[in-house]
C-alpha cells in the first residue's frame, strides 16, 4: 500500500528519509497548474501576493533554463467581486461573464509579476475542441513551443467564454495533463489549497498524507472528495487524481501539493504526493485526447460482431456492423461506439455525418463502392482514430 505521514512533516515517511525526487528536480520542461482556491483571498479577491510568489518561483526555474508552462484557473473567481457577486454562480452564462471579466485581470497581474523578472507572459485560451481536432491541437502545440523557444511564459486557461456545457473541459486539472502530454513535458505539478492527497477528507482528524501513488492499487480505500471549503474550485481531488492518471499514463510524473510548496516541489523536495509514471508505451496524442478530452457528440451502435472486431481485434468500424445512429454529428467529430445494451466500448473520430450513416448501415464496403462510389468505401471509424474505453 501507500506510504503515509502526517501533515506538515517533510521528507520522513514510515521513519525513512525520502530521497530527493530526481524526476522533478531534473525535469527540463514542466507544466504547473494552479487552482482558483490558491489564487483568491478568503473574501473573494484575487490574491496578488500569491500570484507574485508563484511568478518568483517560476522565474527562478526559468533562470535555470527550465521551460515552464503555467495552467492557471481563477478567471471566474477573479471576476466575481468586480461584478458584485459574492459566490460562484451556478448558471453557465454568468460564469462565462465572470470569466471574461476575471481572465483579463488575472493575466494583467501575471504580466506585471513576470515583468519584474524580465519575463513576458503569454495568454493561451483553449477549448476541448482544440484538443480533439488534429489541426487545432497541432496549432496549439506549435504556438506553445514557439513561445517557449522565445523565452515567454505561456499561461493557459480554458476559453471559458465560448465553451458550452457539451464541449467544456470543466476543469483545468485535466487540461493541464493534456497540455503536459501535448508538449512532452517531463513533469506536471498540480498546486491546490491542500498540501497533498490524503487518505480521507483532510479537514477531518486522523487522515494521513499519501506520499506516493505508484498505481491504482495505492488508491484503493482512499476517500477522494470534492472541492475545498471555500467552494471556488471546481473538481476537488477527483479531477486532480484523474489528471495525475492521464499524465502518468502518458509517462509524465506528477506531484500534487499546495501553492506554498511550489518551490520545494520543483526543487525535488519530497513534499505533497508523487504519482509515478506508468512505464509503458506512450499513447499517441490523439488517443489520449480521444479517451480523456472529449465526450462523444453522438453515438454509433454496433452489432455484437462489430463490437468483437473493434474491441478484440482492434479493427476499424465498417458500415456493415452499424445498427443505429444516435444524436447529430458531423464528419470528423468524436463519437461514442456503443454496444446494443448502450455500453460505450470505444470512442473515435467518425468519417461521415450522422445523416449519411443510415444509408450505409449493414452494407459491405464492396457494395457501397460499387453502388455509391469509391468515396463510400471508407470506414465509419478508422482504427487509428479509435480508442477503447474500458467499462
Ligand atoms: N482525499 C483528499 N485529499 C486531499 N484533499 C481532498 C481530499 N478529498 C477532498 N479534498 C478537497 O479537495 C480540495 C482541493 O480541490 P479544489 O477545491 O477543486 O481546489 P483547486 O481550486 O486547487 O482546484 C481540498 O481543499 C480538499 O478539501
Ligand atoms: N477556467 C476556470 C477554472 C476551472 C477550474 O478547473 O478551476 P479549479 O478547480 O480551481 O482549477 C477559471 O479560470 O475560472
Amino acid at each position: 500500500m501507500y506510504s503515509a505521514q502526517s501533515e506538515g512533516a517533510t521528507g520522513v515517511v514510515d521513519g525513512q528519509v525520502e530521497p530527493v525526487r530526481e524526476v522533478m528536480a531534473q525535469a527540463r520542461r514542466v507544466v504547473v497548474k494552479v487552482g482558483s482556491s490558491s489564487l483568491t483571498t478568503p473574501d473573494g479577491h484575487i490574491d496578488r501576493e500569491r500570484i507574485g510568489e508563484l511568478a518568483d518561483v517560476l522565474a527562478a526555474r526559468r533562470a535555470q533554463g527550465i521551460e515552464v508552462i503555467l495552467v492557471s484557473s481563477g478567471a471566474v473567481a477573479a471576476g466575481l467581486t468586480p461584478l458584485g457577486l459574492s459566490r460562484r454562480p451556478q448558471d453557465l452564462a454568468t460564469q462565462q461573464a465572470a470569466a471574461s471579466v476575471g481572465q483579463g485581470l488575472l493575466v494583467a497581474h501575471y504580466t506585471a509579476a513576470f515583468a519584474r523578472h524580465g519575463l513576458t507572459a503569454a495568454q493561451i485560451l483553449l477549448t476541448a475542441e482544440d484538443m480533439t481536432r488534429r489541426v487545432q491541437y497541432r496549432n496549439a502545440q506549435r504556438t506553445l513551443t514557439r513561445l517557449l523557444d522565445i523565452g515567454a511564459v505561456p499561461i493557459v486557461n480554458e476559453n471559458d467564454t465560448v465553451a458550452t456545457h457539451e464541449i467544456r473541459f470543466g476543469d483545468n486539472d485535466r487540461l493541464a495533463a493534456l497540455v503536459a502530454h501535448l508538449l512532452r513535458a517531463e513533469a506536471l505539478l498540480l498546486l491546490s489549497d491542500v498540501d497533498a492527497l490524503y487518505d480521507g477528507n483532510p479537514s477531518l482528524p486522523g487522515t494521513s498524507r499519501i506520499a506516493e501513488v505508484r498505481g491504482p492499487a495505492d488508491l484503493e480505500g482512499v476517500d477522494i472528495g470534492g472541492t475545498g471549503k471555500r467552494g471556488v474550485g471546481t473538481g476537488g481531488m477527483v479531477t486532480k487524481v484523474e489528471s495525475a492518471r492521464i499524465a502518468t499514463q502518458a509517462g509524465v510524473p506528477t506531484v500534487l501539493t499546495s501553492a506554498a510548496n511550489a518551490r520545494a516541489a520543483l526543487e525535488g523536495e519530497p513534499v505533497g504526493t508523487l504519482f509515478s509514471p506508468v512505464r509503458r508505451r506512450r499513447p499517441s496524442t490523439r488517443q489520449l485526447w480521444l479517451a480523456h478530452a472529449t465526450a462523444g457528440r453522438g453515438s454509433v451502435v454496433l452489432d455484437p460482431g462489430a463490437v468483437r472486431a473493434v474491441v478484440d481485434e482492434h479493427a476499424s468500424l465498417l458500415p456493415a456492423g452499424v445498427v443505429r445512429v444516435e444524436g447529430e454529428f458531423g464528419a470528423g467529430d468524436p463519437v461514442d461506439l456503443r454496444d446494443e445494451d448502450g455500453r460505450i466500448v470505444a470512442r473515435g473520430l467518425v468519417n461521415y455525418d450522422s445523416t449519411e450513416i443510415p444509408d450505409l448501415m449493414g452494407r459491405s464496403t464492396r457494395w457501397l463502392a460499387r453502388e455509391m462510389g469509391a468515396e463510400y468505401e471508407r470506414e465509419i471509424v478508422h482504427r487509428d482514430d479509435l480508442v477503447l474505453i474500458k467499462a
